[in-house]
């Protein structure tokens, strides 16, 4: 069951206690509206919603649906390592291309299974399992802040930088990856001037970054997904940062939509496309973006986004929510540990 209470904090997750507070993140930036997600079928119809959204925001609030699934639960440990592991491939259905949502759920996993082995008393067990799920998110907080500043050491004053989609605070626990440098510049004084791609169609450049950035007194011009290749060719972009939802283990990366448009663009112009990520979106199960799973999502997305019909009735549509940008398009990954260059497939190995 889930129902909106007011909230101030603007946190995309936060763990009430016996229930989730979510920020529906598609009322934004009208809406400031946090649910109270109180089952796991809650947690997965909002992150396949886009209620909840962005690899690690979706990772978080999935352990907590995990949490949601064992709490009240009577039984030994082991039958509770069981009832987590159906919750957590329950939960793993939502959508299939942010690989913080598998990674997160196969720590839960891991963490009952310890529970079982120790054969710790079924309350203890479901407290470790809570005490998981909020060091995921706290974890992902300090992430993102070693991010930035890693990111922030290949900006100067006064330089442009385009972002496409959202990738900020929330998208995860907090400061975000892509925009965590311009949150870190902010505080230190550093001018940057950040365009931001609207991101068509489910708008999370303009409804989130925009929103984001404004709010946090960053320099931020809103521009269509169309005019990126325009802006980079009247010099007012010296370098490109996104997110990512999976890097494959040689460097390619998912991203949204528009993604790759964008880094064969700043290719062409010569400007560095740099990817900001934590460790627990880099896949190296995973070879090749060609491995990567790329979701497909309704129609209505693009046809009547946001309750305006902008198509005909019954047009075919096709609606990948990510695309593949190769490696050969990529400068440098940027995560907690630092900076990573080509040859990629050495240097992400070397994070771990
Ligand atoms: C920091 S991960 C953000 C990543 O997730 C977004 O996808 P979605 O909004 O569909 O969850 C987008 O690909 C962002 O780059």
């Amino acid at each position: 069951m889930t129902q909106s209470i007011s909230q101030e904090v603007l946190q995309s997750v936060r763990w009430a206690g016996e229930s989730v507070d979510l920020l529906d993140q598609r009322l934004l930036p009208e809406e400031t509206v946090y649910l109270r997600l109180t089952t796991p079928h809650d947690v997965w119809e909002a992150i396949r919603e886009l209620k909840v959204r962005g690899a690690p925001a979706i990772g978080i609030a999935a352990a907590y649906g995990v949490v949601l699934g064992i709490l009240g639960f009577e039984g030994n440990s082991k039958e509770l390592a069981a009832e987590v592991r159906n919750h957590a491939d329950y939960l793993a259905t939502s959508r299939p291309t942010a690989v913080n949502l598998f990674w997160a759920l196969d720590r839960m996993k891991a963490k009952a299974a310890v529970l079982a082995e120790s054969e710790a008393p079924v309350s203890d067990a479901i407290g470790a399992m809570i005490a998981e799920a909020l060091l995921i998110q706290s974890e992902d907080e300090e992430t993102n802040r070693l991010i930035g500043e890693h990111a922030l050491t290949l900006f100067e004053d006064g330089m442009g930088v385009l972002t496409h989609c959202n990738a900020g605070g929330l998208a995860t626990a907090k400061y975000g990856t892509a925009l965590a440098p311009f949150y870190l510049a902010l505080e230190r004084g550093i001018s940057l001037k950040v365009f931001a791609d609207e991101t068509r169609p489910v708008l999370q450049g303009a409804r989130l970054t925009a929103f984001e950035l404004q709010r946090a007194g960053v320099d931020v011009t809103l521009i269509c997904d169309n005019m990126a290749g325009h802006v980079m060719s009247k010099g007012w972009i010296q370098a490109v940062i996104v997110g990512t939802d999976r890097v494959a283990a040689n460097g390619d990366v998912a991203n949204k939509i528009g993604t790759y448009s964008v880094a064969v663009l700043a290719k062409a112009h010569g400007i560095p496309f740099y990817v900001a990520c934590p460790l627990s979106t880099i896949d190296l199960s995973t070879p090749t973006g060609a491995d990567i799973p790329i979701e497909e999502r309704h129609p209505d997305e693009v046809t009547a986004g946001f309750g305006k019909r902008t198509a005909p009735e019954g047009i075919a549509v096709y609606n990948p929510a990510f695309d593949i940008t190769p490696h050969e398009y990529v400068t440098a990954i940027i995560t907690e540990k630092g900076i990573v260059k080509a040859p990629f497939s050495e240097g992400l190995k070397k994070l771990f």
